[in-house]
């Protein structure tokens, strides 16, 4: 059996805890988790106690995130971590490019050198903010052709939302196992280790890095107690534990460069745990699609799926938006995105299908930027069709693209800046717009 074939049986029936930021419990092992305190005198069945924090420890009760772990052995048995190669990943502060005014768009990357895994194919765009100060975000592509073996990955500079574009991820983590295929997002906290087997030959996606505070659900205002997406539909692994005795090197995200120690034993060790700072998947198509049922394009806010708050009411770091299927039946409306420019940072890509502002050129794996105050919009083709169009009820349903909306201008990498696959003829999606103006 291939690798891929092994990690779809194990992800086959996988259980999951429902329910986004709840204190979740779970053990793999009977009596593994201490009742009514967290560390006993004795942990049960002779596991170690150890605490995971996500937030300061005095922070509001909203906002505080930690998770006990109950293990085979504590995370602190390791040897000195010591700098490896940092490949193709960037980190926080962006200092390589001057930030870029100019609307810029991505074909996919090629594919990539065989034998490379989720931490190996990860190739950063450009972000924004400083990781050591923990504010900002990162956008990677990852581009995948075989299993981590031996090895884990955990990035102490913030949390990883990873959403897959091509082929599916099983992803083993100290909490237990996910699956992440197309369609769905995968979301590892800060400092969690994690492997990724794949389901599929190759993988392919897209990473948010966020730097600043978790990602949390946005508010619902006057749209009431439900809807966008809705709490019940994340989940959380339950307990799943190796007890593997052979070298594994843990891999540490730190300040923007990696480093690593080899471990004599897997970390993946914990046999049951319980809190919130735990990692989760969601499935876009759960996203309750909420629009206008009268007149004007609605702004893409109302598409959140996650935000991460900053210190001003509204302003996110980063928000997190899913462009899914959906009606659209405004009357005397030009129902496709508005010609625009935004104060935020607009980063977006496709994971299946089109996108209705884009006729040509934006393609799954692909991406675009529109930073700060750039003028961007439907493009000619898009903006003709659109004007004429009769506007008959018309379901939207021949895509998923996504946006990563961030407070900062993303500043690139060298590597985006220089890449083969960036369109350098992108501008020209809004030429020929033609003078219709009658005085
Ligand atoms: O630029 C984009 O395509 C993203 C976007 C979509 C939308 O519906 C309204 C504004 C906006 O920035
Ligand atoms: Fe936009």
């Amino acid at each position: 059996m291939s690798s891929s074939e092994q990690a779809r049986k194990t992800a086959e029936g996988l259980a999951y805890l429902s329910g986004f930021g709840n204190e979740h419990s779970s053990e793999a092992v009977p009596g593994a988790l201490p009742v009514g305190r967290n560390s006993p005198q004795r942990a049960p069945l002779g596991l170690y106690a150890e605490q995971l924090s996500g937030s300061a420890f005095t922070e509001p009760r909203t906002a505080n995130r930690r998770s006990w772990l109950y293990r085979i052995r504590p995370s602190a048995a390791h040897p000195r971590f010591t700098r490896i190669d940092n490949g193709g990943l960037r980190g926080a502060p962006f200092t390589e490019t001057v930030p870029d005014p100019n609307r810029l768009r991505w074909d996919p990357r090629p594919e990539p050198a065989a034998g490379t895994d989720f931490l190996d194919g990860l190739w950063t765009l450009g972000g924004n903010g400083d990781a050591t100060q923990r504010t900002g975000m990162a956008i990677h592509l990852y581009a995948a052709d075989t299993a981590m073996t031996d090895r884990v990955f955990s990035d102490a500079d913030g949390e990883l939302l990873i959403v897959p574009e091509d082929g599916g991820l099983l992803l083993h983590t100290e909490f237990g196992l996910l699956r992440a295929e197309p369609g769905e997002v995968a979301l590892i906290p800060r400092g969690v280790r994690f492997r990724v087997d794949l389901l599929d030959e190759t993988a392919r996606g897209y990473v948010c890095e966020n730097y600043g505070a978790p990602f949390t659900l946005p508010d619902l205002g006057p749209i009431g107690a439900n809807g966008l997406a809705n709490a019940r539909d994340f989940l959380a692994p339950v307990a799943a534990y190796e007890d593997v005795e052979r070298p594994v090197r843990a891999v540490n995200k730190f300040c923007g460069n990696l480093w690593a120690a080899t471990l004599d034993h897997s970390p993946l060790d914990v046999v049951a745990w319980h809190g919130n700072h735990v990692p989760y998947v969601y499935d876009l198509r759960r996203f309750n699609v909420l629009g206008s049922i009268s007149y004007d394009h609605p702004d893409p806010s109302i598409f959140t799926v996650l935000t991460s708050p900053s210190d001003t009411p509204g302003l996110a770091g980063v928000d997190f938006v899913v462009f899914a299927p959906r009606w659209l039946v405004g009357e005397d409306t030009f129902r496709p995105p508005y010609f625009h420019r935004n104060v935020m940072s607009e980063y977006m890509g496709l994971i299946e299908g089109a996108y209705d502002a884009k006729a040509e050129g934006f393609v799954p794996g692909g991406g675009s930027l529109h930073n700060m105050m750039s003028a961007h919009g439907p493009d000619r083709d898009t903006f003709e069709k659109a004007s004429a169009a009769e506007l008959a009820p018309q379901k939207v349903d021949d895509g998923l693209a996504f946006m990563f909306e961030t407070r900062w201008p993303v500043t690139l990498t060298a590597q985006a800046e220089a890449a083969e696959h960036v369109q350098d003829d992108y501008d020209d999606v809004w030429q020929g717009l033609e003078r219709h103006f009658r005085p």
